[in-house]
C-alpha cells in the first residue's frame, strides 16, 4: 500500500488494495462541491485520492443549492457545470454527474448517496472532502447514515486543521492554499488566474465575462 496514505490513526477504516478491488463493482470517488468555479486544488485532491486509493473513477457532482453557504451563487448552474466539464475532459477517469442539478432544491449529500447506493449497490463509494468539510461533517444531514453508505476521505486543506468526528482515510496531497472565493475576487480585481484554473476554464471565464462584479 502506498505509504503516502495515512491511515495509521484510523483503526476503524480498512484501506482497500488493488487486490481487494478485483472482480467487484467499481470504486468510485465522489467529489461534491459548488465549483464556483472549479480550480486546480479540486482537481489535485481528486487525482491524489483516486490514484492513492486505487479508485476506478472520480465523479464530480456540482451542487444545486449548497446546504451551508450563505452567499448567493451569482452565475448559472450551466456555467458551473460547463467549467467542470472543461476542467475534467482530458482525464478519462474523471466524470461530471449532474444529478444534484437535475434534482433541484438544496443538495443534501445523503439524498445523493441514498440514490447512488440504491441504483448501483455493487459499487463502493468514497466521499472526498477538504478538511474544512471534514470538520463540519458531523453537522451534515443524517451524517451517521451517510458515513455508513460511503467511506469518508479527507484531504488536508491549508487553514483548516484536521478535526474529524468520524473515522476516515486521510490522503496526503500537496497543500494548495486556493479557493473559488480567491478566483472570483482575483477576476473582479483584474488579477491573473492563469495556472490557478485549467486554461479552458480561464478562457471560458474571460469570454463569458464571469465574476467581473
Ligand atoms: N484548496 C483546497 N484544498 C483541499 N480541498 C479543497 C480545496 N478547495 C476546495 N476543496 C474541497 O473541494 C470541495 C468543493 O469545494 P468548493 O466547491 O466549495 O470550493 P471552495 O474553494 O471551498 O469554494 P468557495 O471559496 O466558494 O467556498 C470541498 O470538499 C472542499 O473542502
Ligand atoms: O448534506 C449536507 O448536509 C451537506 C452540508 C454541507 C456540504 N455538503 C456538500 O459538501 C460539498 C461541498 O460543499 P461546499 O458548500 O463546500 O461546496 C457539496 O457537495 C455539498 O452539497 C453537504
Amino acid at each position: 500500500m502506498d505509504s503516502l496514505v495515512d491511515f495509521s490513526k484510523e483503526p476503524g477504516v480498512k484501506v482497500q488494495t488493488e487486490e481487494d478491488h478485483r472482480g467487484r463493482g467499481k470504486q468510485i470517488g465522489i467529489m461534491g462541491g459548488t465549483f464556483n468555479p472549479v480550480h486546480i486544488a479540486h482537481l489535485v485532491a481528486a487525482e491524489q485520492a483516486m490514484t492513492k486509493l486505487h479508485l476506478d473513477e472520480v465523479w464530480f457532482i456540482p451542487d444545486n443549492i449548497p446546504p451551508h453557504k450563505d452567499a448567493p451563487i451569482k452565475i448559472s448552474a450551466r456555467d458551473r457545470a460547463t467549467m467542470l466539464d472543461l476542467a475534467t475532459r482530458e482525464n478519462p477517469r474523471f466524470r461530471v454527474k449532474l444529478l444534484e442539478l437535475f434534482r433541484g432544491g438544496v443538495s443534501y449529500t445523503i439524498d445523493t448517496m441514498r440514490y447512488l447506493t440504491k441504483k448501483a449497490p455493487e459499487n463502493t463509494y468514497y466521499l472526498i472532502m477538504g478538511s474544512d468539510q471534514v470538520n463540519s461533517f458531523h453537522k451534515w444531514k443524517d451524517a451517521d447514515e451517510l458515513a455508513k453508505l460511503c467511506t469518508l476521505v479527507g484531504i488536508r486543506r491549508p487553514g483548516y486543521p484536521q478535526d474529524p468526528h468520524y473515522s476516515m482515510i486521510w490522503v496526503d496531497a500537496p497543500d494548495i492554499r486556493l479557493s473559488s472565493t480567491y478566483i472570483r475576487r482575483a477576476v473582479a480585481t483584474g488579477t491573473s488566474i492563469r495556472y490557478l484554473v485549467p486554461d479552458p476554464v480561464r478562457k471560458y471565464i474571460e469570454e463569458k465575462g464571469l465574476y467581473r462584479d
